[in-house]
């Protein structure tokens, strides 16, 4: 059945762990309602990526029926899990692993104050040092996108290159992240939320004072290359680290009239609409 030698094996068989086990960090951090958000992780080595079917509940979701595709978003048939449909923001995951080389995770909630930034296209400025250490800056809003195909793969892309925050605020939607790892998209998905609520709050009783830039890019430095372990991915890797511009390659999204375009075929909501 596998078309991959022995270490590729390997690679998929512990992303698809990875990817599995962290949507339960979606919800232990309140970042998500029912199953509205997805986490994905590159496969090293291989390209590939790992990624949640569409529509599942959390708590079905198991390593076994997480789903492989290519760097075009599209299944990787006879795999496991392949029989169900990829998340809806496949193509967008896609188009940002195509596109940016470093990322290895990518996760999409909408987590309620970084969406509600996102709902007023606003972007949020750096006026705590966490924001500073985790994000380098003010976390931007990317443009308004259709769910299903890349052109959020494109906003992302657009946004980030360059940039040095891990997270961007797609506007009317809600934050998409990268990382690393997918654990470590995960982490910014979490600290933007945190960062989103504390700015809100902070806002609402007062003028926000801002953080002068010099003081903000000490403070990177300090958190990116200083704070922890020697052994952490942000230290030892490319996390929040400026990624620069990449060269655009045209995206491609999932086949529409395949079975494995996002969402399950055989959803209630769907019977329902074909009876219309
Ligand atoms: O934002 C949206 C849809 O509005 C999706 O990202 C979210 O519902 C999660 O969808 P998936 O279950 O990953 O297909």
């Amino acid at each position: 059945m596998s078309t991959y030698g022995p270490q590729v094996e390997v690679a998929i068989a512990r992303v698809r762990a990875d990817v599995a086990k962290l949507h339960a960090e979606l919800t232990r951090y309140g970042l998500v309602v029912w199953t509205g958000g997805n986490v994905s992780g590159r496969v090293p080595g291989a390209d590939l990526f790992v990624i949640k079917p569409s529509g599942v509940s959390y708590d079905e979701l198991a390593p076994e029926n997480m789903i492989l595709c290519d760097l075009d978003g599209v299944v990787i048939e006879g795999t496991p899990g392949a029989d169900r449909s990829p998340s809806s923001d496949t193509a967008a995951h896609a188009y940002v692993y195509r596109n940016m080389p470093e990322v290895g995770g990518v996760v999409h909630t909408h987590s309620t104050f970084a969406t509600a930034w996102a709902a007023r296209g606003e972007e949020i400025p750096c006026v705590i040092t966490a924001m500073a250490d985790e994000f380098g800056g003010p976390i931007p809003v990317g443009p308004f996108a259709i769910i299903g195909d890349d052109s959020i793969g494109r906003g992302i892309v657009e946004t980030l290159s360059g940039h040095r925050s891990r997270a961007v605020l797609m506007r009317n939607h809600g934050p998409f992240t990268i990382g690393s790892s997918a654990k470590d998209a995960v982490k910014a998905a979490v600290m933007v939320e945190d960062v989103a609520r504390t700015v809100h709050l902070a806002r609402e009783a007062g003028p926000l004072v801002p953080i002068p830039q010099d003081a903000i890019d000490r403070l990177y430095d300090r958190y990116q290359n200083v704070y922890g372990q020697a052994s952490d991915a942000r230290r030892s890797g490319t996390a929040g680290k400026p990624a620069g511009r990449r060269p655009k390659t045209t995206g491609k999204a999932p086949d529409g009239a395949s079975p494995k375009t996002p969402g399950q075929a055989p959803d209630a909501r769907r019977k329902v609409a074909d009876r219309r």
